[in-house]
């Protein structure tokens, strides 16, 4: 039922929905104001989760489709119900545990309905008696995270901008643990076939950079197109190509392991200034555009460099004044027709490549944009000295760097 009408039990399976009658599905999503990297983060838990579930029973991941994200503000594109496959190498995603786009997930299961959601949230009364321990327990909704019933019955929500998608029935768990936490009321609670948990970002990392996450992360090999369009412009501006560079990239991830220090990156200074929302919280370790812009000088002196790339959400009046003291930047700023092409994400993920391949990185503190840039460089085998470094508040005294997290093969 497409437009979302009644739900038709008696429908005859087509040959997809027979084969795939076995397995289980995975459905998640996350809190609507959170950005693309952070999401990308919850996409390692569930990678995680969906691995203890698998040595248990066949499950499939269903990757929710991408859209109507806050920072995506380029005016008068659709940005919604955008499937992995514009952003990251599916099979490669694959190679670590079993995904799905959202419309196989339909076509596979036969109609837009998910048999069974879960709302994941925090526990009204916090933590008891300040002491953290790890729990899961079905409870009544917080305020504002139920699910609306409609006339027939069917529960109502935003998923991804699939108007006819329907739940047929809502629970809410309080959570505090880990992704696979989850594990024993998917496997004994509930004996639906497809089971969505919302608010992904409730669940912690299993295991934070240890294999699991680290399969998971080179697993999230971005598109060849997008890295094609990346590497064409470090080739014609930056003077960056991988065998010179030494950051030859192995298609199959699996494969793909050098040894750090190997990278010795394209001729240009990375950079990653992340402005907007984090500026407005007047934070201390974020700097402003003048002490960005002296460090940035400070650093092509000592590294010996005369370009600098600049990925960043500035908006104008921060441009203008980026470029007034700054008129040796270059950034990748993508045509109309390229935007449409790439979206605001994929835009981002060609800022994200190019940055992983300079000389030298510097990102933003606690940003997951930054952090994601630091990953990519791990696994292309930088030397964690030209990585791991940050801008500092005009302000902060102790200025500290971002950790360095090893590669598990
Ligand atoms: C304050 C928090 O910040 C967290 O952001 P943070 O970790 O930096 O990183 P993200 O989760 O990626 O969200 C920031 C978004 O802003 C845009 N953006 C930021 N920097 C750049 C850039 O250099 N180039 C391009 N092209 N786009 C950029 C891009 O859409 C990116 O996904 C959010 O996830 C949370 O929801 C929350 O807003």
């Amino acid at each position: 039922a497409a437009d979302g009408g009644a739900f038709d039990p008696g429908q005859t399976p087509s040959a997809d929905v027979a084969a795939a009658k076995q397995r289980r599905y995975l459905l998640y999503d996350v809190n609507p104001p959170e950005g693309f990297n952070l999401r990308r983060d919850v996409y390692l838990r569930m990678a995680s989760l969906m691995k203890t579930l698998l040595k248990n029973e066949d499950w499939v991941l269903v990757l929710p489709p991408w859209g109507h994200l806050y920072h995506w503000q380029s005016p008068n594109l659709e940005q919604v119900r955008i499937v992995w496959a514009a952003f990251f190498d599916v099979p490669s995603l694959n190679k670590n545990v079993p995904v799905i786009e959202y419309e196989q997930y339909i076509s596979e299961s036969g109609g837009p309905f998910i048999e069974q959601i879960y709302v994941l949230q925090g526990y009204a009364e916090g933590w008891t008696e300040g002491r953290w321990e790890e729990k899961i327990d079905e409870r009544p909704c917080i305020d504002g995270l139920e699910y609306k019933n409609d006339k027939q019955g069917f529960y109502r929500g935003w998923f991804w901008g699939y108007k006819e998608t329907r739940g047929l029935s809502v629970a809410c768990l309080s959570v505090q643990g880990s992704a696979s936490i989850v594990v024993p009321v998917l496997l004994e609670n509930t004996t639906a076939q497809s089971v969505m948990l919302d608010r992904g970002e409730n669940l912690l990392h299993d295991h934070y950079a240890g294999k699991d996450y680290w399969d998971a992360r080179r697993s999230m090999v971005f598109a060849k197109h997008l890295r094609m369009v990346g590497d064409e412009f470090r080739a014609k501006y930056l003077n960056s190509t991988d065998e010179v560079d030494k950051t030859v990239y192995n298609e199959d991830w699996t494969k793909m392991k050098v040894k750090l220090g190997i990278a010795r990156g394209g001729p240009y200074l990375g950079v990653h200034l992340r402005r907007k929302d984090f500026i407005w919280g007047h934070r201390k370790d974020v700097s402003t555009i003048s002490g960005a812009v002296e460090t940035i000088h400070n650093l092509l002196e000592k590294l010996k460099l005369d370009r600098v790339f600049v990925a960043t959400d500035a908006a104008e009046d921060e441009l203008d004044e980026l470029k007034k003291h700054l008129p040796e930047m270059i950034r990748f700023e993508p045509s109309r027709e390229e935007l449409e092409l790439y979206n605001d994400g994929g835009v981002a993920i060609i800022d994200q490549w190019i940055c992983a391949h300079a000389r030298y990185f510097v990102g933003t503190s606690v940003s997951t944009f930054s952090f994601r840039i630091h990953e990519e460089r791990e696994i292309l085998g930088f030397d964690p000295q030209t990585t791991y470094n940050r801008f500092c508040g005009d302000e902060e005294t102790e200025c500290e760097q971002p950790t360095h997290w090893k590669i598990v093969y």
